[in-house]
């Protein structure tokens, strides 16, 4: 039966008012995959009403009762848990071990925020006199608009809707085009675990059409997008008509430094995560290889016997799936094309692996490696999102791969591999990413504050931090003394 996904108001399942849906394609297959709703303005406006009036009874709860129903969607989810992660092998095309950990990620994060209850506290401050205070509460914005991606689209919803409720926000989510079915099946654990109508609304549509306008409505409060950086940028401009908290992000361009004194057999261990982990749809994948010149040719040829060991295919039964669709795929063998055009060469991989007949027409691109890349190259200067990667030499100078490293519009995550701990805390030290991952795997830990310089966004997720995102700091004075006036600066001041 084809797969239908409507849009969630009000604590309804709805048709979109246009009656009007989108195809959703297989990535594995090239084939379609299922519709889903395209939402009209006025959906938006009814779902945006939704969170809006039931965000007022909401904040009124305690966190506890709060955490109540986060608990309830944690087991509805841990229950169920197998459907998602088909879920995930069929609309991301995720090989299943990473599905079962974006799975295990969305539990994790969802723990820890349910955890928060009672733990979100403000402070007393004392005022300027004896008989003066200050109060200063931890209070929700209102309502959330979260607008995922496609590449983590469970992690990436848990990771919103998570602190935005926790802390007695209401949430509007509008997931990517590419997986509204992943983002439809975690809103009805919504629905199973009774959370009160309105709490959480879903949206689903281009952002490309509905976009501005969710993200300029007078009743959002804040805007958490996960996505590229032009989307940031984009949001950012219609946001500002409403001064929305934002909570951007954005796309990555991670330096993956070896330096000559590395453990070689880790490094290539960890970038073969780093690298190949999604397929190389990660924020935080490695995207510019700088070698030393000592070792250089030693840890490429390592590397590329690795990646030689790699089985691509489909989801249930290899090491690496496809790109989430023809576009990206184009995108991506884009790439290595020009950087070839531009002097690099390719030592491993470039173009579609020979896959069975079913799989011929799936966005399956090989793990390709270059050699020969300058710092100039766009295969360095933008955002691949794929199993690609270019190397270049480094010679001795520390100071310069530093500056190499930091040569980027993007300031997401960064590695380096070495065993000189001088080296090591100099790079933490001047290293301006948001992460720095040293002689070891990623991704971000849910306790670790996920955030990143430049065009890479601003504020951040995950972490204590990523909570206080979700709360504004509201300050109440009161005067308990017989003249609150006396000893004050009051005018008239002449007689
Ligand atoms: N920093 C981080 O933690 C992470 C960053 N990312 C980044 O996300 C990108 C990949 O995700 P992808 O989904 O392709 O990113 P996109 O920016 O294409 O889309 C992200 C979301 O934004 C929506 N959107 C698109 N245009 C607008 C608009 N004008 N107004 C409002 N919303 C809009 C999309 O909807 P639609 O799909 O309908 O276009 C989608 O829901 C990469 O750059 C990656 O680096 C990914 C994961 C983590
Ligand atoms: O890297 C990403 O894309 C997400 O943050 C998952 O780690």
């Amino acid at each position: 039966m084809e797969k239908i996904q409507e849009l969630f108001i009000n604590g309804e399942w709805v048709k979109p008012s246009s009656e009007e849906y989108l195809n959703k394609y297989n990535p594995s297959t090239g084939e379609l995959y299922g519709k889903f709703a395209a939402a009209s303005k006025e959906d938006v406006d009814r779902a945006i009403d939704a969170a809006y009036d039931a965000q007022k009874k909401w904040e009124k709860l305690t966190s506890v009762e709060r955490s109540k129903y986060l608990y309830r969607l944690i087991d509805l989810i841990r229950q169920d848990r197998e459907s998602l992660e088909n879920l995930l092998m069929d609309e991301v095309g995720k090989p299943r071990k990473e599905a079962v950990q974006e799975v295990d990620g969305v539990l994790d994060q969802l723990q820890y925020y349910a955890e928060f209850a009672r733990k979100i506290t403000g402070d007393v401050v004392e005022g300027t006199k004896p008989e003066r205070v200050i109060f200063q509460y931890k209070v929700p914005y209102g309502v959330v608009l979260a607008i995922t991606p496609w590449n983590f689209p469970a992690a990436m919803i848990a990771r919103k809707i998570g602190p935005a409720l926790i802390t007695g926000n209401t949430v509007v989510l509008k997931p990517s085009s590419d997986t509204p079915f992943v983002a439809g099946w975690i809103v009805e654990k919504v629905r199973q675990a009774g959370f009160p109508p309105g709490t959480v609304n879903l949206i689903t549509g281009k952002g490309s059409v509905i976009g501005d306008y969710m993200t300029s409505h007078k009743k959002i409060s804040v805007i958490t997008l996960t996505g590229e950086s032009r989307t940031g940028v984009q949001v950012m401009k219609s946001a500002s008509s409403i001064m929305a908290k934002l909570i951007l992000e954005l796309g990555g361009k991670a330096p993956f430094i070896v330096w000559k004194d590395a453990d070689l057999e880790l490094a290539a261990k960890v970038l073969m995560w780093a690298k190949y982990w999604n397929a190389g749809q990660s924020c935080i994948a490695a995207e510019r290889l700088y070698v030393h010149e000592d070792v250089y040719d030693k840890f490429l040829n390592l590397f590329i016997e690795k990646t030689k060991t790699l089985k691509i295919g489909e989801p249930r039964t290899s090491d690496m799936g496809p790109l989430i669709n023809d576009q990206q795929l184009k995108k991506v063998s884009g790439f290595v094309e020009e950087a070839v055009n531009q002097g690099a060469k390719i030592l491993y991989g470039g173009g579609k692996p020979q896959l069975p007949e079913r799989y011929s027409k799936g966005f399956f691109y090989m793990p390709t490696i270059l050699t020969d890349v300058k710092q100039d190259m766009r295969i360095f200067r933008e955002e691949i999102f794929g199993p690609v990667i270019g190397a270049m030499k480094v010679g001795d100078d520390f100071d310069e791969v530093i500056e190499l490293a930091n040569d980027s519009d993007y300031g997401l995550a960064s590695y380096l591999f070495t065993k000189d701990v001088s080296l090591a805390m100099k790079a933490a030290r001047e290293i301006k990413f948001g992460e720095l991952y040293i002689n070891m795997p990623g991704p971000e830990a849910t306790q670790g504050y996920h955030t990143g310089f430049r065009m890479s966004g601003q504020a951040g997720e995950n972490s204590r931090y990523g909570v206080e995102e979700y709360v504004k700091v509201k300050n109440v004075y009161i005067d308990y003394s017989k003249d609150p006036t006396a000893g004050e600066v009051i005018p008239p001041y002449t007689d």
